[in-house]
């Protein structure tokens, strides 16, 4: 990466497009991808699925794995999805990263994410949640910030020139 970020924390509710996004963004950049979902603990997806929010217990060791696989790549780099929704959740993941580590906000409206989750299939976080995610969200100041009302192709655009 033509900077000193090696890792990117793509962050924002369920629904913002966490996952589409790093994606897109790992191959432009061609850094692995991981998805924070795929670190949860089972009880926390057998929460979340049967419609409970999270809490801050549920969350820390789920964060302190995530800072782990981040200081993991500290030098070779990676792309990470996580909400990191409170600025307490983002210091747990950063610990140690400083300024290695930089976080990727996808700034959406409740309408436009309720109506991106309507129509996606095959995921265990129920639509109901979605309310909790934004009474929870601390959005960030100070990171890379990108509006999510436009294609994926022009949200990567737009980080990529907010990284240069
Ligand atoms: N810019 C976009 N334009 C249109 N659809 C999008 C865009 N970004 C994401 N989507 C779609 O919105 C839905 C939610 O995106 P995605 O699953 O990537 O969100 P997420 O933040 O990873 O969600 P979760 O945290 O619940 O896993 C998906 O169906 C995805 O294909
Ligand atoms: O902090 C949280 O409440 C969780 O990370 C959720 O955001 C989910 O993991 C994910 O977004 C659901 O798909």
């Amino acid at each position: 990466m033509p900077h000193n970020k090696t890792v990117l924390v793509v962050m924002g509710v369920s629904g913002s497009g966490k996952s589409k996004i790093g994606k897109l963004l790992s191959k432009k950049l061609n850094l692995p991808f991981y998805d924070g979902d795929d670190f949860h603990p089972e009880a926390n997806i057998e929460k979340m699925s049967s419609g409970t929010p999270l809490n801050d217990n549920d969350r820390k060791e789920w964060l302190i794995e995530l800072n782990k696989l981040a200081l993991k790549n500290k030098k070779v780099g990676a792309i990470i999805a996580c909400s990191a929704l409170k600025k307490n959740y983002r210091s747990i993941l950063r610990a140690g990263m400083g300024n290695c580590m930089a976080f990727v906000y996808l700034n959406g409206t409740f309408e436009l994410i309720r109506s991106r989750l309507e129509t996606r299939k095959d995921h265990f976080m129920p639509m109901d949640l979605l309310k909790s995610q934004f009474d929870t969200l601390e959005p960030p100041s100070n990171e890379i910030s990108v509006s999510i009302d436009k294609s994926p192709d022009s949200i990567v655009k737009d980080i990529l020139k907010q990284l240069n």
